[in-house]
């Protein structure tokens, strides 16, 4: 029976449905319900207010270090890039005190921009390989040693496991077994990528891809590599300690010079190789400021998983009137979503004012509005094609659909260049740090000099 006060051709909310129930495949198949932390506004908020920018730029390199673990909040949604930058600096006696904190967010704003410009093509090797290699000397099947952490060397073996049981990696460790999967292993890097994004909580195809692309030289100049003394350096001997491999076969034990020649046939890329990249498309990608939409009677309110907060801006639009949340079934099983990171989703659903339901989004939302006789569906931004396909595909049911956008971390007077992430941070840099946007600074003769020779993008510092 329809419950009361809910239009006759509305299947029931799903809402407080367990997610194991669900989901009884993926959690019968996989052993960890729950991820690191929980999801939701109030566990991303008591996060938030751990934060410490300033030992954050002291020590974020080390497995140890004040790193900040919101990652998933900021995936989802939960929590904006811009409120986190405006807490950090909250923080801090000086803003340059936040100075390394706000450049990491940067990234995550960097990436989202290429992935909003390329789409799908984060799944391209968006330039060869430069390790002399062709593209077929990658295997396209992922190692079940890896996956199930059997290696035999015990910081493999342990970072497959926290991987897969918290659905969380530092940032130097994601760094290590990209590597050592790529270039140790020879696996094909989208596998690795889509490995990642079974289990991450943050996973999603900006960051992860693009990372994943710099490891492997795909969207850098040379390949990512780390040995054993710098595994000493950020992580100590926690894992050497206990390692079979200490004494005597531990492939990391090298000097990088060494490396590279057991691992690489040269220090370009192998012949006839190209990227799928044109050199020059992201060079200039227009900047839009948001434009809020005028709110109107006959609305709903779609919440998709990149803004799963109740500060979603659609939802603040229009408190009153009825919202819905889809569960993907199709986007969930293209990416073999972990069990923890559904419980992640649902837990951020759980406090969300929205009826649930399942299936074909399009489908699904277009039935949520029809039954509340509305003909807008308004709606937050996001940089993914799929959520593209949906707008299209709900405009050509007649909907009209309002894009209702988050506050910017970063503005920018110019259209953006995304080559390389120096430039674009040269471009918004005053403005992430919460002042107008400034004309970006001239470039040094010297530094031009440098940048024509060695144009790359360049990534995470933290090696
Ligand atoms: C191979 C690989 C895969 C990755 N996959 C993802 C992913 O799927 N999703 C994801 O959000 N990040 C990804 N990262 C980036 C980074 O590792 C994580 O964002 C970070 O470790 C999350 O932990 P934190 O919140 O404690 O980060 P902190 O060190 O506290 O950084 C604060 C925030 O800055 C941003 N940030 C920091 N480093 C990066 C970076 N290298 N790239 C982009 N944003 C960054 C993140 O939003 C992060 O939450 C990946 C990195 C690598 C090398």
């Amino acid at each position: 029976m329809t419950p009361p006060g809910l239009p006759p051709t509305l299947p029931p909310s799903l809402k407080d449905t367990p997610v194991a129930e669900l989901f009884p495949d993926v959690f019968a198949r996989d052993p960890h319900h729950h991820g690191f932390t929980r999801g939701g506004r109030a566990a991303a908020l008591a996060a938030l207010d751990a934060l410490d920018p300033l030992a954050y730029g002291r020590d974020r390199s080390h497995l140890d270090g004040h790193v900040s673990r919101l990652s998933p909040y900021l995936r989802h949604g939960v929590l904006t890039l811009a409120e986190v930058r405006d807490e950090a600096l909250r923080r801090v006696p000086t803003p340059s005190r936040a100075w390394k904190y706000v450049n990491e967010l940067s990234w995550h704003d960097f990436f989202t921009r290429v992935y909003a410009e390329i789409g799908a093509g984060v799944w391209e090797n968006l330039q060869p390989y430069k390790t002399g290699l062709p593209d077929s000397a990658y295997s396209r099947e992922f190692p079940a040693d890896i996956d199930q952490g059997t290696t035999g060397a015990v910081c493999i073996d342990s970072w497959s496991r926290d991987l897969r049981e918290t659905g969380y990696l530092h940032n130097h460790v994601r760094m290590w077994l990209a590597s050592y999967i790529i270039h140790h292993r020879r696996v094909w890097w989208p596998g690795g990528a889509s490995w990642f994004i079974t289990h991450l909580l943050d996973g999603d195809p900006a960051n992860n891809n693009l990372n994943w692309q710099w490891v492997a030289s795909t969207w850098r100049a040379f390949p990512y590599l780390w040995n054993r003394g710098n595994l000493l350096k950020y992580a100590g001997d926690r894992y050497c300690a206990e390692c079979p491999l200490a004494d005597s076969g531990c492939p990391f034990d090298a000097t990088y010079a060494a490396l590279s020649e057991r691992l690489f046939v040269g220090k370009s890329a192998a012949p006839g190789e190209t990227g799928w990249l044109a050199p020059d498309r992201l060079r200039a990608v227009p900047w839009q400021g948001p434009l809020t939409p005028q709110s109107v009677p006959d609305a709903v309110v779609w919440v998709h998983g990149d803004r799963l907060s109740p500060t979603n801006e659609a939802l603040a639009a229009y408190a009153e009137r009825p919202a819905v949340f889809v569960w993907d079934d199709g986007l969930l099983k293209e990416w073999t979503i972990s069990a923890k990171r559904q419980t992640f989703i649902h837990e951020c659903v759980q406090e969300l004012p929205v009826h649930v339901l399942r299936g074909n989004v399009t489908a699904q939302v277009a039935a949520f509005a029809r039954a509340h006789g509305a003909g807008v569906v308004a709606t937050t931004p996001s940089p993914s094609p799929r959520f593209a396909v949906i707008v299209q595909q709900l405009e050509a049911e007649g909907l009209t659909v309002q894009l209702w956008p988050e506050p910017v971390f970063a503005a920018s007077l110019d259209a953006l260049d995304l080559r390389v992430h120096a430039d674009y941070w040269n471009q918004v840099r005053a403005s992430a740090f919460g002042r107008e946007p400034e004309p970006p600074k001239p470039k040094t003769a010297r530094k031009k000099a440098a940048e024509t020779a060695t144009k790359k993008p360049r990534a995470k510092a933290t090696e």
